[in-house]
């Protein structure tokens, strides 16, 4: 645990006065319909609050409003349920670092085929893409969408791995041997990086195998995998742009996927100590600060000081 601990603390990037709005990330979340707002603003929020500069929502119209009524801190675009919702995101992939798929988008038809055009121009720039909850339905349904694309990260709960491995494998590969089993699906679909969920957390990228067993909580309720799912949009740009050299030569992608498990879960813990059995993922939220330089703080953000100019800034 340690050692991953440590691999994730070298891709965080310094805070330092030379850097401008944006550097250290824009991120955004595609999700977000009439019945489900609250995922698309948890994944949200958790990405601005790990770090991110900051974080569009791309949702349907009516659920924008609501999005937006939560936070002042967020962009949201009423976009997804438009004739025009690939163009409309793809406008804006260019300016964007990663994106979060799935969280609350629902599953009707019409948002799927869009979700899919814009899956495919996200790839096509190369950016890095991580697959949450109603995402992992439509990869389900079409696997070949991400195969093979090793700047996807899947963040499968229990039943959304199960429904995966049934697609890819034709085997839902429940009990038995977890890292084995994470590390055939990941192989399967050509090395996608994925992270199962759980009472531990298994991550692999098909060659290699971890377990976050940081200690979390008893609670579980909704919306800790959103939390977990924005806060990896975050740490997978941030490691990507260290590159393998900083992650002494693991897969930048299963670094970052480590990182968002371990703050997820302490981010339970911490709020599980204040709030007992009353503990909701807001509260998980409010932790993110305190849990993130628990867990990863450089020397210069730990000060709550900017780094001077320098070498920082390269
Ligand atoms: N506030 C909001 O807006 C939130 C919105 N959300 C959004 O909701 C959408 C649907 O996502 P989802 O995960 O609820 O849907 P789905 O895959 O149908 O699973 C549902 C059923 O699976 C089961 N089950 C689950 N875990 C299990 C386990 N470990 N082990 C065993 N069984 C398990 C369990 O079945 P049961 O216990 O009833 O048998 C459960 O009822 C998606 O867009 C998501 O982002 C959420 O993010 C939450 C916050
Ligand atoms: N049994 C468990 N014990 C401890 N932590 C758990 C357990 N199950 C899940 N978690 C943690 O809760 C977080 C969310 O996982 P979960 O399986 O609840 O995702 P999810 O079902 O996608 O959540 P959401 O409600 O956001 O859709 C992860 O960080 C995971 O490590
Ligand atoms: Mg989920």
């Amino acid at each position: 645990m340690e050692a991953a601990l440590q691999l994730v603390r070298n891709v965080v990037p310094p805070l330092a006065a030379c850097k401008h709005k944006g550097q250290a990330g824009r991120i955004g979340v595609v999700g977000g319909c009439p019945e489900y707002t609250g995922a698309p603003y948890f994944a949200a929020i958790s990405a601005l609050k790990v770090g991110a500069d900051l974080s569009h929502v791309f949702s349907t119209q009516d659920a924008a409003a609501v999005i937006k009524s939560y936070s002042p801190e967020l962009i949201v675009h009423p976009v997804l349920d438009s004739p025009s919702a690939v163009q409309d995101v793809e406008k804006w992939l260019p300016r964007l670092h990663a994106l979060v798929v799935g969280p609350g988008l629902g599953r009707d038809d019409v948002l799927l085929e869009n979700v899919k055009g814009i899956l495919e121009a996200s790839k096509a720039r190369g950016m890095p893409v991580v697959i949450d909850a109603d995402g992992l339905w439509l990869v389900a349904q079409q696997p070949a969408l991400i195969q093979g694309y090793r700047k996807a990260v899947l963040t499968p709960n229990h039943v959304e791995f199960s429904r995966l491995a049934e697609a890819v494998l034709g085997d839902p590969l429940d009990g038995g041997d977890r890292s084995r089993a994470v590390l055939r699906l990941s192989r399967a679909l050509g090395n996608v990086t994925v992270v199962q969920k759980g009472e531990q957390d298994v991550i692999s990228d098909g060659e290699q195998a971890l377990t976050c067993s940081q200690e979390g909580s008893g609670r579980r309720c909704g919306g800790q995998g959103d939390l977990l799912s924005g806060s990896l949009g975050v740490l997978a740009h941030w490691a990507l742009l260290a590159g393998p050299e900083k992650t002494s030569g693991s897969s930048p992608l299963l670094v970052a996927a480590f990182g968002a498990c371990a703050l997820t879960r302490q981010c339970a813990r911490q709020a599980f100590q204040k709030h007992g059995r009353a503990t909701t993922t807001t509260d998980m939220i409010r932790e993110i600060g305190p849990a993130f330089s628990r867990l990863f703080e450089t020397s210069a953000g730990a000060d709550g000081g900017v780094a001077p100019t320098g070498e920082l800034c390269l």
